[in-house]
């Protein structure tokens, strides 16, 4: 919902009780979380009443309204996530090693999302009695799975036969199982994380031996951290063990995690944590269930196994760096025709599934050398150049008019790669640019004759206003003409450089320049130092 709620007036729609439509400044909404789970109604935000006629009457709700419905997210008392748990094993058909095979997975990839391997190896899992323990077992293979390396302490096993296939799964991957004497008082120095999976939502009272001191070391470990030592980050799953399911630390001498992983919706205890990582997993929770308990959680993006609650942390931006691994880029290797080279590193893009991999950075200049940069779209390659399609009236064409030179720029960040291009710009023929106009879906055709692609528009409803009237000109299916402003440029290169990415910034880079060999055009390929 953040996306479309910054503006001032948002027009709420109601058709019964609880069920409304929203418009923001007249276009319809369609909330993310209802797309994806269905939901057929919102909980009404603080402040806002239903009218007395369910017949549609549309009213407006002020800024802060909307913001506090924005913030609005929904938690379960001890009860209800108990509940929630029978429905779902109960009426819904759900087993308890499916459900916490997903937890599982959700807290491991919440961890990767914000811990990386490289940096945070050791998981120390402390594992509890109860389906909160399970949880921690399927995470830490998953973690596992991922290129982290677990330990568990898991000092009251389960005698059932999911927890027994959870533990000889663990130790078929020689992940080490230390018992609470083998784990050294001090838990600061042996590990970069570790996961409190020892009581979810049924915990009750005090923590009983042996939890007590294991949650007594956390405590510890809070107090290296106010010292300002390094010490491991603490991610707890679902509850932090020890505090009140609903109240949260209610004795306020409990821990403080670092990151919580609330699965299926965060229980009530969730609104005392203030640490920087807030995480839902869990993805499995059906409509039906939404619609009973109301429930009003961010939409999982993608394919992801959790999704973030609340705002991102803040970050050091001169703190932020990866390291990149990645196999050797050797002379011996590459093809000698730099073309080649690049088809098949864009193979091996399209292969890692990277989203939109022939988006490109083109940078062009005046004639007196101004630089300006953007980023276009490849639509074709092959020894004659690289072609993309634009606006002959934008500012790139002008650049291109006045200074024919260009340089291209591909970042692969999956695969820790880029490649440079640099050479000389033509149009390409009017033919070509015909046959790629009429390609494109019938909506971009008309986009292009609307845009006057780089000059000044009196607002968006100019560009609106002007499609609109071509779309019906256009219904009936005619043949929409390009216009002449519109076609393609070929790059044809001159220089290459393919880099990818090293451990201490020891980067390989490939260089190919044109030269001659027995007066036949061909490429040198050097090194360059990164
Ligand atoms: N949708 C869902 O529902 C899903 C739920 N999932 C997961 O299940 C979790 C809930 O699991 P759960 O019900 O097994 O309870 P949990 O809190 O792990 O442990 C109970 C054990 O702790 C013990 N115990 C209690 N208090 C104690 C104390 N003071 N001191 C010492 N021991 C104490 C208690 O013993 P008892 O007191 O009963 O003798 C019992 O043995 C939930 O948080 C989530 O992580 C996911 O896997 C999938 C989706
Ligand atoms: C991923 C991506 C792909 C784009 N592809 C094209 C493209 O193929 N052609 C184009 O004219 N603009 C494309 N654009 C928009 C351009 O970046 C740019 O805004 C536009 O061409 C105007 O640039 P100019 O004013 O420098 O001429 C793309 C933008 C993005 C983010
Ligand atoms: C303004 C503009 N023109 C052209 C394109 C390329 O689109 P297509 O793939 O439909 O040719 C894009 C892509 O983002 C664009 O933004
Ligand atoms: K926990």
């Amino acid at each position: 919902m953040r996306p479309f709620l910054r503006n001032t007036h948002l027009m709420i729609r109601f058709f019964s009780t609880h069920s409304f439509s929203l418009k923001l400044n007249s276009t319809p909404i369609i909330p993310q979380s209802s797309r994806s789970l269905q939901i057929p109604f919102f909980k009404l935000p603080h402040g806002v009443s239903r009218p007395n006629s369910s017949s549609g009457i549309c009213w407006f709700c002020s800024k802060s309204r909307i913001e506090a419905m924005q913030e609005a997210i929904s938690y379960l008392s001890q009860r209800e996530a108990a509940e929630v748990d029978e429905i779902l094993m109960g009426p819904l058909g759900f087993s308890v090693d499916q459900l916490m095979e997903l937890a599982g997975l959700s807290v491991a990839t919440s961890i990767a999302e914000v811990y990386k391997a490289s940096e945070y190896k050791r998981v120390l899992v402390l594992c509890g009695p109860g389906n909160n323990g399970g949880d921690g077992l399927v995470a830490a293979r998953h973690l596992f799975h991922f290129g982290y390396k677990p330990f568990i302490c898991y000092p009251k096993k389960t005698p059932k036969p999911l927890y027994a296939g959870l533990v000889t799964q663990l130790e078929s991957l020689s992940v080490p199982f230390l018992t609470v004497e083998d784990l050294p008082l001090d838990l600061s120095k042996d590990f970069d994380i570790i996961i409190d999976a020892i009581f979810g939502f049924s915990f009750h009272g005090a923590p009983r031996p042996p939890f007590n001191d294991l949650i007594q070391r956390l405590v510890s470990l809070n107090e290296y951290e106010e010292s300002n030592q390094r010490s491991p980050v603490i991610v707890s799953v679902d509850i932090p063990s020890g505090w009140h399911v609903e109240e949260g630390d209610i004795s306020g001498s409990s821990f403080k995690p670092d990151m919580l992983v609330s699965l299926t919706a965060p229980k009530l205890c969730a609104k005392k944590f203030d640490g920087p990582h807030h995480f839902l997993g869990g993805r499995f929770v059906p409509p039906s269930i939404v619609n009973k308990y109301n429930l009003h959680l961010p939409p999982y993006p993608g394919t992801a196994m959790c999704v973030r609650i609340g705002k991102p942390p803040q970050v050091d931006i001169a703190a932020l760096r990866e390291n990149y691994i990645s196999p050797e880029f050797v002379e011996e290797n590459v093809e000698a025709d730099p073309i080649r080279q690049f088809h098949k590193w864009f193979d091996d893009a399209i292969a890692a599934n990277l989203r939109e991999p022939n988006a490109m950075s083109l940078s062009t200049a005046t004639s007196d050398g101004k630089p300006s940069s953007r980023m276009v779209l490849l639509k074709g390659v092959d020894e004659d150049g690289f072609v993309w399609y634009t606006n002959y009236e934008s500012r790139k064409a002008h650049n291109l008019a006045e200074n024919p030179r260009a340089s291209l720029l591909f970042f692969w960040e999956g695969l820790n790669r880029q490649v440079r291009v640099e050479g000389s710009v033509q149009k390409v023929s009017e033919e070509e640019s015909e046959q790629y106009f009429h390609s494109r879906p019938r909506g971009s055709q008309l986009g292009a004759i609307v845009s006057p692609q780089s000059s000044v528009v009196p607002g968006r409803h100019f560009l609106i206003d002007k499609y609109k009237e071509l779309k019906d000109r256009f219904s009936n299916g005619s043949l929409i003409p390009k216009p002449k402003h519109w076609g393609g440029y070929r790059l044809k290169p001159e220089l290459f450089e393919f880099w990818q990415g090293q451990p201490s910034r020891l980067h390989d880079r490939l260089q190919y320049s044109p030269c001659e060999i027995d007066g036949k055009k061909a490429w040198k390929v050097e090194r360059l130092a990164p």
